[in-house]
């Protein structure tokens, strides 16, 4: 077997199949530049064709060839007729992915002598019968998804310590939840007539005999329902205790309902004071420097230990009143809203240190809220920094925090961005894991990726030497609609070479022995250890010899070596279904930017482009059923 034994194979298979063509350039030498089809050492390993419109079944000897075949995906199309026989052939097959098709019958027993399956999706088919239990000899799965068939009978005793994803929701079984099982979520067995924990209903003494619905399949004998074995238990305490319960909850909630009120006027009351205000200094029609932060903002510096605070950090940053001569220069359009006498007046807080000094949270007495970075360790001559500064302040992007102006003096340097409300992207990762914190879904962490890259691609096309020089999770900030935006860009320019170099080591191509000197492809490498943090949910080392810290690239290009890919993800991201492969997709993609070579790395244009299409892809999926016609394929 080879590649062009992969390319008989993939041409026989289209071939074979109905409905729309793939789009394949055949000319091609190698398939591995063909839509859908992913290669490793020149070998095809994995064939991804989401919601391509397929029709027809799949004949015997056409996937077979693709010996080396690790993740098979025809979700979402028209395939029907019995599983593919040829799958027996494929040992090393890890992601079966074949939920939304017509596929049909009983599941054949060949399907149990896939040893390698981690991933398998039936979903979403018209399979019928038995759910066999030979699903025992596959000890690899984690993830086995059955919902929405036909399958009838009982549920066998599936006991796979590996098994971390399970659903047979919406078929015609019965009988209990075997023990293997019960560990599952509830939902995981909804729309059957299946009795006993997770569910609601419990079995019958014999603890085999289904709860029975009307029109339920199941063994109707002596079986009450649930709602009539509810009635009887319920004692008169038991319902006092719920009537009592139910009032304090209703009290309970007025007076939160109350709180919320009060408090929600309190601060509108606040922000048309001081759009007000705002108006008077900036003058009618006139853009506000940065958008007000009016929610939290009014408490934050109420409380008096609050407002020392401020004071302390006030005067952190407070310069000489003899350097209070020198002027604020403003960027681009924007007039001057605030002097440095307002400036250094406003309340401040500490957000963080980093390599080129202390960034602080300043809130200004008409509301205008700003991050200043008080720069340290600048060693060019001021005509060198101003050149430098005006190039940074020119950069507008909408992925990009715009720096809004500068102030230069011997003894201090500072820079004043817009306030990015939602922090950083570092400590939406890493941050609190409490409750309450904002869901990273596939969804925004691939939005987070897409903007991110978008704001570099910008300062790549300013010219070939103009680079980031510290990407990193730290650097891409939220908006109040997690926006991303990049900031810190062009500041290696400004400042020594940092006293600790391995802080950003982590990030840093391996090339690069001069933070000053990063090329556009050293920004790449970086932006791929970022991908790679939003996947794996793992924050690079940020020193060498932390023992905590992980070589992001190494090890996920170990694992991935071992073929165990789907270990490296954030468990926090396989609870979506359905993306893997795109999550697959973009590690490939990361994996490709952290290179050692980078003249072999993509430039980040083509990482734009690419994070595109992964995510059009998993869109494309969730709206399959309904428009997938009217997408251009
Ligand atoms: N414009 C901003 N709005 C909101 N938070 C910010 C802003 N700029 C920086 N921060 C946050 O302030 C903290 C300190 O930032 P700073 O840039 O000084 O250091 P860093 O990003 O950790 O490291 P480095 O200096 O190497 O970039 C970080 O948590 C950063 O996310």
């Amino acid at each position: 077997s080879d590649l062009a034994t992969d390319k008989a194979a993939l041409l026989a298979l289209r071939a074979a199949v109905g409905g729309r063509t793939f789009l394949w350039n055949v000319t091609l030498t190698t398939p591995c530049n063909w839509q859908g089809v992913l290669c490793a050492n020149n070998r095809v390993t994995a064939l991804r064709l989401p919601a391509s419109s397929i029709s027809g079944t799949i004949p015997p000897n056409t996937l077979s060839n693709l010996t080396l075949l690790r993740t098979l995906s025809l979700r979402l199309n028209h395939l029907s007729g019995p599983l593919p026989s040829d799958l027996t052939q494929l040992s090393q097959l890890r992601n079966l992915y074949l939920q939304g098709n017509r596929f049909s019958g009983p599941l054949p027993d060949f399907l149990f002598s896939v040893h390698s399956l981690v991933r398998l999706s039936l979903a979403q088919n018209n399979f019928s019968g038995e759910i066999p239990s030979g699903f025992n000899n596959l000890t690899r799965l984690r993830t086995l998804y059955l919902e929405n068939n036909g399958f009838t009978g009982v549920l066998p005793d599936i006991e796979l310590l590996s098994l971390q994803q399970f659903n047979v929701s919406f078929n015609s079984l019965n009988g209990s939840v075997p023990k293997g099982l019960r560990g599952m979520p509830e939902n995981a067995f909804l729309g059957n007539s299946l009795c006993g924990k997770p569910l609601e209903n419990a079995c019958e003494a014999n603890g085999e005999t289904p709860a029975a619905t009307a029109g339920s399949n199941g063994n109707i004998n002596g079986v009450e329902n649930l709602g009539k074995s509810r009635k009887k238990k319920l004692s008169g305490g038991a319902i006092a205790g719920i009537v009592i319960g139910s009032v304090v909850g209703f009290v309970l909630l007025l007076l939160l309902l109350f709180i919320f009120c009060r408090k929600r006027s309190g601060n509108k009351a606040r922000s048309v004071d001081m759009a007000a205000i705002k108006n008077q200094e900036t003058g009618i029609g006139e853009k506000p420097l940065v958008e007000a932060e009016n929610g939290g903002m009014s408490n934050e510096f109420s409380g008096s230990a609050a407002a020392a605070a401020a004071m302390t950090a006030k005067r952190e940053i407070g310069v000489g009143a003899n350097e209070e001569t020198k002027k604020l220069a403003f960027f681009g359009n924007v007039s001057q809203v605030f002097n440095l006498e307002e400036l250094l007046r406003a309340s401040a807080e500490v957000l963080g240190k980093g390599t080129f000094g202390t960034t602080y949270k300043a809130v200004l007495e008409v509301g205008t809220v700003v991050a200043v970075k008080r720069l340290k360790d600048v060693t060019i001559s001021e005509r060198e920094f101003r050149e430098k500064i005006e190039g940074v302040g020119s950069m507008d992007h909408h992925n990009l925090v715009p720096l809004r102006a500068y102030y230069y003096s011997r003894e201090e340097k500072l820079l004043v961005y817009d306030y990015m409300p939602m922090g950083s992207l570092s400590a939406l990762l890493h941050g609190n894991k409490g409750g309450g914190r904002t869901p990273l879904t596939w969804e925004l962490r691939s939005r987070i990726a897409l903007g991110a890259a978008r704001g570099v691609e910008y300062l790549h096309s300013q010219g070939t030497v103009v680079t980031h020089g510290n990407i990193k999770s730290s650097n891409i900030l939220l908006t109040k609609s997690y926006e991303p935006r990049v900031t810190d860009f062009g500041l290696n320019q400004l400042v020594g070479v940092p006293s600790s170099p391995t802080r950003v080591a982590g990030y840093r191509a391996p090339e690069v022995t001069d933070p000053r000197l990063v090329s556009q492809k050293a920004d790449v490498y970086s932006f791929g250890v970022l991908l790679l943090e939003l996947l794996t949910g793992k924050a690079p080392s940020h020193a060498l010899l932390n023992e905590e810290g992980v070589d992001l690239p190494r090890w996920v290009q170990s694992v991935v070596r071992e073929e165990w890919t789907s270990e490296v993800f954030d468990l926090q991201l396989l609870r979506y279904q359905n993306v893997e492969e795109e999550m697959v997709q973009l590690l490939q993609l990361a994996i490709d930017c952290t290179a050692q070579h980078p003249d072999t790395r993509p430039s980040i244009t083509e990482v734009a482009i690419r994070i595109e299409d992964l995510r059009r892809s998993s869109s494309l999926g969730d709206h399959e059923q309904s428009n997938v016609v009217s997408e251009p394929y």
